[in-house]
C-alpha cells in the first residue's frame, strides 16, 4: 500500500489496530482502501469507549460524564486520558488519542456523520447503563434489558458498519437500511461473547447474564459455577444459547445480501466464529471453570472457509447439527433448541 505517503498518526492509528486484535485487524485492512480507513477508526473509537466501559477503577460519575461527551471528545484536539487503571489492554490507545482524533478529520463529510452519530448513542447507552448497574448489583435484569444493553454495545455497531458499507457504494442501500438484520449481526456476536465470558466477568463483577433467565435456575448468577447446582447452571446455559440462536437466521439473511468479497470476509469471519463458539459452549459445564475459546486450528479453517455465502451456510449448518447432537432430552429447553437449530436449517 502506499504507506510511504501516510502522516505519522495514520500510522499510528494502524500500529493500535494491529495491536488490539491480530486475526480481525487482518482483515480490516484488505477491505477496499477508503472503507478500510473508515472503518480502522470506526473500531477505534468504538475501542476508545470500551476502554472507558470496561475500566472499573474510573469513579462512575467520571466514567458516565466521559461516556456521555464521547461525541465532542473525538472533535477535541490533543484530548487523551491517562488515568486508566493499569491493567487495561488499551491504556496506551486512550494515552495517544489524539492521532485518532488527527486522523477522523480526514475522512469524508458522510462516514464522519455515521461514526459520530453511534458514538453518540453508544456513549450515551453505556452511560444509562452504568448508572443503573451502579444502584442495581444484579446488573441486567430483564431479557428487554439484556437486548437493551447488547443493542448498545453492539447492535450500534452493526447500524454504523451497514451505513458505512452503503455509504462507500460499495454494498446497495438497502444494507444501510435494513436495521433489523444489522442488529442481529451484533446481537449474534455480543451474545456468544458475553456466554462465554461468564466467569471473567463475574471476577471482575461485571454482570450480564439477565436475572430473568438465571433467577428460573439459581438464586444467584454466581450460584452457577457451584458444583452443587450442576445440572440447573447447564440448563441455564441452554437457555442462554437459545437465546444467542435466535439471532443466527437474520444473520444469514444480512450474509446473503452482502456483494463486495472483502465486506463479505470481514463481516462473515466473526460470525462463523461466533456459531462454532456456540456450539462448542453448549451443554459445556467447562464454561462455568474456564474461559472456553475454539481451538486455533479451527478458527484458522474457519477464516479461510467463511469466503461465501455457500460455505458460510454450510458452517452454520455444521454447527447446528453439533448442538443438535449434544442436545439433552431432559433439559427444559431440548424442544426449543431443535426448534430453533431446524429454523437456522431452514433460513439457510
Ligand atoms: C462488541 C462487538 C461484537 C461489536 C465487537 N466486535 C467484534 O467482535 C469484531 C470481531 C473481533 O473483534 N474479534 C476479536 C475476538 C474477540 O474480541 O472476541 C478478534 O481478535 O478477532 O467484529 C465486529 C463486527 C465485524 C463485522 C461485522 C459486524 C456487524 C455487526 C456488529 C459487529 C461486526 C466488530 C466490528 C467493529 Cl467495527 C468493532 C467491534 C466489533
Amino acid at each position: 500500500k502506499k504507506i510511504a505517503s501516510w502522516s505519522k498518526s495514520k500510522i499510528r492509528c494502524y500500529e493500535f489496530l494491529n495491536m488490539t486484535s491480530r486475526s480481525f485487524a487482518a482483515v480490516i485492512q484488505e477491505l477496499n482502501d477508503e472503507l478500510r480507513d473508515a472503518v480502522c477508526l470506526f473500531y477505534l473509537v468504538l475501542r476508545g469507549l470500551d476502554t472507558i466501559e470496561d475500566d472499573m477503577t474510573i469513579p462512575i460519575e467520571k466514567k458516565v460524564s466521559i461516556l456521555r461527551s464521547w461525541e465532542e471528545i473525538i472533535v477535541t484536539d490533543g484530548w487523551n486520558f491517562t488515568e486508566n487503571g493499569p491493567n487495561e489492554k488499551d491504556r496506551q490507545l486512550l494515552v495517544e488519542y489524539p492521532v485518532v482524533i488527527e486522523e477522523l478529520k480526514n475522512l469524508n463529510k458522510t462516514y464522519k456523520e455515521i461514526i459520530f452519530d453511534i458514538a453518540k448513542q453508544m456513549g450515551n447507552g453505556m452511560a444509562d447503563y452504568a448508572t443503573n448497574a451502579a444502584h442495581n448489583k444484579f446488573g441486567v435484569n430483564t431479557v428487554k434489558d439484556y437486548d437493551q444493553y447488547c443493542f448498545y454495545v453492539a447492535g450500534l455497531v452493526g447500524l454504523g458498519l451497514s451505513s458505512l458499507f452503503s455509504a462507500s457504494g460499495l454494498e446497495s442501500p438497502e444494507v444501510g437500511r435494513n436495521t433489523k438484520l444489522s442488529i442481529s449481526m451484533g446481537l449474534f456476536l455480543q451474545k456468544a461473547n458475553i456466554i462465554r465470558d461468564y466467569l471473567e466477568d463475574l471476577d471482575d463483577n461485571r454482570r450480564f447474564w439477565p436475572k430473568e433467565i438465571w433467577s428460573q435456575y439459581v438464586n444467584d448468577l454466581s450460584d452457577l459455577k457451584d458444583p452443587e447446582h450442576k445440572k440447573q447452571a447447564i440448563n441455564c446455559l441452554s437457555r442462554m444459547c437459545l437465546d444467542a440462536l435466535q439471532r443466527a437466521p437474520d444473520c444469514l439473511t444480512y450474509l446473503s445480501n452482502i456483494r463486495d468479497q472483502k465486506i463479505f470476509n470481514f463481516c462473515a469471519i466473526p460470525q462463523v466464529m461466533a456459531i462454532a463458539t456456540l456450539a462448542i459452549l453448549f451443554q459445556n459445564y467447562q464454561v462455568y471453570q474456564k474461559n472456553v475459546k475454539i481451538r486455533k486450528g479451527e478458527t484458522l479453517k474457519l477464516i479461510q472457509k467463511a469466503t461465501n455465502i455457500l460455505n458460510v451456510i454450510d458452517i452454520f449448518r455444521h454447527y447446528t447439527r453439533v448442538i443438535i447432537t449434544k442436545n439433552n432430552s431432559r433439559d427444559p429447553n431440548f424442544l426449543k433448541i431443535s426448534i430453533a437449530c431446524g429454523q437456522i436449517e431452514q433460513s439457510c
